[in-house]
């Protein structure tokens, strides 16, 4: 493991923006302003229909972690809010479990839902009737939020939580992307909605506990069968006029193939917005970090010196090391950052990547060497992937000659961005050249 090093932070990590930043910050805010109890219910007993693949949507995994865990998530990180329940198919029910241990949700319950999504919403607000289990009493707030839309902003869901306990009902709202028309029964426009005047309704929605409970109780037959709008449950049943709060655009519903690569998208943007490059004590390798934090300016960059007592704080803010060594053997050293990941749970979540950058400061080594270091390079990145840390292999060779060693950079730069922005398992192991 490295004695000494400079460490070259960027602050702003997608980790931490997704768990633990944006937890703090509306932890702030929560825990002072909601004194309350407040659940949630995850309607996740669909198909998926079309979406038209044999997993439902909620299952289909994204950087190896099923969709729906990152929606539960979005919730558990918050410390004032309570019991999560999920409601799932009956069929489901060994598979959410088994997510729910996979990903440590200890939050979730797992109920089975119905045949429709209100019937599903209605089963997962049953959970806290029951008089007799104390693991979900019931709350004040209910949010009912769809498990297949995994960006939730804390923020928003302080203000719905806030507006429910004050109006009885809330949901969140975004402006219309296209018109509405409505059509006659032979395929002729009858009619169009002025569209400023009309609003998307979207999750999350909080409520009064016991208004909606109250609404699904006296709701028809063909609410259950037909309805999509729970709001309008809360108005028709018990009088209760839902605060409509706007919403930011990822709030969108994965509902087709298409939304499930943008979803990825967004995650692995969020998570290439910072790294941590570590250099040794050589001053070359320092020179290097400095340059390769130069070049990448996309990143929000800090340059820390650190010591090895703030080791543990550095390895938890961001999901990215870039670590710069002069010597071959010294990526033993991931292993050791590996083993502490594990230690920590900082992988568990999101996959961590590290890519090992070699700079070559003599003339090339004999082929038997590189196929040893190569041998032992991939068997140490089979071994980390099985924490979810993503290995890569990087070699540059020092000059003296600036227009050489700059391009040299600057091809280390788009390797580095390229293999930390796609976290593509398949190329774990490899020692590219730049
Ligand atoms: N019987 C049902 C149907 C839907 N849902 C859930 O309600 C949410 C929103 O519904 P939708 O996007 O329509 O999901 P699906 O019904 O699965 O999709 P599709 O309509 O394409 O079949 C999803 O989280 C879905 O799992 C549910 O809990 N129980
Ligand atoms: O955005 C919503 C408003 O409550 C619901 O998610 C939506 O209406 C659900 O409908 P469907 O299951 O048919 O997509």
């Amino acid at each position: 493991m490295l004695k000494r090093r400079f460490i070259f932070h960027m602050p702003l990590d997608p980790g931490c923006l997704l768990e633990r930043d944006a937890e703090r910050s509306a932890d702030r805010l929560g825990c002072a302003a909601v004194d309350f109890p407040v659940a949630v219910v995850l309607p996740a007993g669909g198909s998926g229909e079309r979406m038209g693949l044999a997993t439902p949507k909620q299952f289909c995994t994204i950087l190896n972690r099923p969709l729906i865990s990152f929606t539960i998530q979005a919730f558990e990180r918050l410390s004032w809010i309570g019991t999560v329940v999920v409601v799932v198919a009956k069929e489901n029910h060994d598979l959410m479990l088994n997510i729910v241990q996979k990903c440590n949700h200890t939050k979730a319950k797992v109920v089975h839902g119905g045949t429709s999504r209100h019937r599903s919403i209605f089963s997962g607000l049953q959970a806290f009737s029951s008089t007799t289990d104390s693991l979900t009493p019931k709350p004040k707030v209910v949010i009912i939020h769809d498990a297949v839309r995994p960006f939730v902003e804390e923020d928003l869901l302080l203000k719905i939580t806030l507006a429910a306990k004050e109006q009885g009902a809330s949901g969140a709202i975004r402006p219309l992307v296209s018109t509405v028309i409505a059509t006659t029964s032979e395929g002729y426009l009858d009619h169009s909605l002025e569209r400023a005047k009309y609003r998307a309704s979207e999750m999350p929605q909080g409520f009064l506990y016991d208004i909606i409970f109250q609404a699904y109780q006296r709701c028809s037959e063909f609410d259950f069968e037909f309805g999509t709008e729970c709001l309008h449950l809360a108005l028709q049943y018990c009088g209760t006029n839902a605060k409509l709060i706007e919403g930011p655009p990822t709030l969108w519903k994965v509902t087709y193939k298409r939304d499930l690569a943008a979803a990825e998208a967004i995650i692995k943007e969020t998570l290439s917005m910072s790294a941590c490059i570590i250099a040794g004590a050589e001053a070359e390798a320092v020179e290097l970090a400095k340059a390769l934090q130069k070049n990448l300016n996309m990143m929000e960059t800090d340059v820390i010196q650190c010591a090895k007592e703030s080791n543990t704080e550095y390895l938890s803010k961001t999901r990215n090391f870039i670590h710069i060594s002069t010597t071959a053997s010294n990526f033993l050293g991931t292993l050791d950052m590996a083993k502490r990941f594990e230690d920590t749970d900082h992988a568990r979540l999101y996959p961590v990547v590290v890519v090992w950058v070699q700079l070559n400061m003599t003339k090339q080594s004999v082929d038997s060497q590189k196929t040893d270091e190569l041998t032992a390079f991939r068997s140490l990145a089979s071994e980390v992937i099985q924490g979810n840390v993503l290995l890569y292999g990087i070699q540059i060779d020092h000059t003296k000659v600036p227009e050489q060693w700059e391009r040299s950079v600057e091809r280390l730069t788009q390797i580095t961005v390229a293999l930390i922005r796609d976290r593509n398992a398949a190329l774990t192991g490899q020692l590219l050249h730049a």
